[in-house]
């Protein structure tokens, strides 16, 4: 191995030489690590609670299997996420849907799978579920998302709790009252409790106590007035993970405990029986089970400016600094105990100025051909990826133990032209 970057005992230059890059390299070990404190930390710490992956993070068939396997449940948000679970045998019961513009048909195959949870994004999704549940004979379990006004101190792109947000049943009791009495009349509607979610890479604990507090209090009046029981409480998930630096991931207890106090706390204040507690991690989960291996090219020093070292991939299969300013660390993978002399931004191919995974990353001196490693890149990388420009997406390799699987294929340029057509008026020579 010499000095080159080692990742969960994987020699990542061999792994690049291997499969070719860029690629994505998922940790099934990391994956497993994490949802075992998951379970040794909060499922079996405090009873009646639930832990259910946010897909949206990461998903393959492979994904879900692993998942399955380590007794978590699933957060889907679309049509697709839900046929990827479908297809990979995922047990339905344990699979929430989410989604702010769920389709007709995307219920209703909800439906028609058996998902266990329909979380109710707002009021038109009522009588659309409701009619189809008639249709099928099937009582549809719901949550209804409630938006508590909260804003998280994060990414304006990634906050989803604040009053103005496209997500939710705004907090207006007379609102909820109407809604609260629609399902309660309905014999195919069972409204099982309530959902929140504050936003994505928080770091903040005592923000959940909030929200907890402020659904307290609507519980109650709930109760009061229309005997409602909130059964159910999911808290979502958003719980943040450090791309740099020393410091390290919070443990998920950071933001359990205060989480399961809370719960305590504020039912009891009310005189209210606790709710079940489901939470619905993505990031945490998978953020650090991976990392991308990318081939350096191009090396353009501008005297007195910066250098700019280009890799064979960037915004399309890691959109987020783009999106979000989102900063990562990387390492010359061939390079590794090489002293770092100078400092290099990372620059991706695509015809597009923000396409810069790392500013600044300090760096020994870089030849083309060098591999870089950017690390924790598991979440929302592989799951946002795109083809602009007209670029395939990376291979994804599973490391498990001492094996390496390819779990999803590198896309080819073939691949990228399957589902296109030529008119018949654009078909032949000119
Ligand atoms: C409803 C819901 N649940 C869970 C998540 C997962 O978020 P994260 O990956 O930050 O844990 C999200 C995304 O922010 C979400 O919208
Ligand atoms: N895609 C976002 C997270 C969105 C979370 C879903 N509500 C990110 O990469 O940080």
């Amino acid at each position: 191995m010499g000095t080159n970057y080692v990742f969960q005992e994987f020699d990542t230059v061999e792994l690049a030489k291997k499969y070719g890059t860029p690629l994505y390299v998922l940790s099934e070990d990391i994956l497993r690590d994490k949802c075992r404190e998951v379970r040794e930390t909060f499922l079996k710490v405090y009873p009646n609670t639930q832990a259910v992956y946010a897909s949206k993070a990461f998903l393959t068939k492979a994904m879900c299997k692993i998942i399955e396997r380590e007794g978590l449940g699933l957060d889907v948000v679309s049509g697709g996420e839900l046929f990827t679970a479908r297809e990979a045998a995922f047990p339905m019961e344990r699979v929430i849907f989410h989604g702010n513009n769920k389709s007709f048909e995307e219920l209703e195959m909800a439906i028609d799978f058996g998902v266990g949870r329909i979380v109710v994004d707002h009021q038109e999704e009522i009588p659309m579920i409701e009619s189809l549940a008639k249709e099928k004979g099937k009582v549809v379990h719901c949550l209804f998302r409630i938006t508590p006004s909260i804003e998280g101190k994060t990414h304006k792109y990634i906050m989803t709790g604040q009053k103005d947000s496209k997500f939710g049943i705004p907090l207006e009791i007379e609102t909820l009252k109407e809604l609260v009495e629609k399902v309660q009349k309905s014999s195919m509607l069972s409204l099982r409790g309530f959902h929140f979610h504050i936003g994505s890479q928080l770091f903040e604990n005592h923000i959940y106590e909030g929200a907890i507090e402020i659904i307290g209090k609507l519980a109650k009046e709930l109760k009061t007035n229309q005997g409602m029981v909130l059964e159910e409480l999911n808290v979502g998930g958003g719980f943040g993970i450090q791309y740099r630096g020393d410091e390290k991931t919070k443990p998920l207890s950071f933001f359990t405990e205060v989480i399961m106090h809370s719960v305590e706390r504020i039912f009891k204040e009310f005189t209210l029986p606790i709710p079940k507690i489901i939470i619905e991690p993505g990031r945490w989960i998978v953020g650090e089970a991976g990392i991308t291996l990318y081939t350096i090219g191009a090396i353009k020093e501008i005297p007195g400016v910066r250098t700019y070292a280009s890799v064979d991939g960037g915004f399309p299969d890691n959109p987020r600094p783009a999106l979000y300013g989102a900063k990562y660390d990387g390492i010359i993978a061939n390079k590794a105990e090489k002293e770092k002399t100078y400092r290099a931004t990372i620059a991706g191919k695509c015809c597009e100025s923000g396409d810069i995974l790392i500013w600044d990353l300090p760096v020994p001196k870089l030849t083309a051909g060098d591999i870089l490693a950017v690390k924790n890149t598991g979440a929302y990388n592989y799951s946002m990826a795109n083809n602009y420009n007209k670029i395939p997406k990376p291979a994804v390799v599973l490391i498990s133990g001492d094996q390496s699987n390819i779990i999803v294929k590198r896309e080819t340029y073939e691949d990228l032209l399957r589902g296109e057509a030529l008119p018949k008026h654009l078909q032949g020579k000119v």
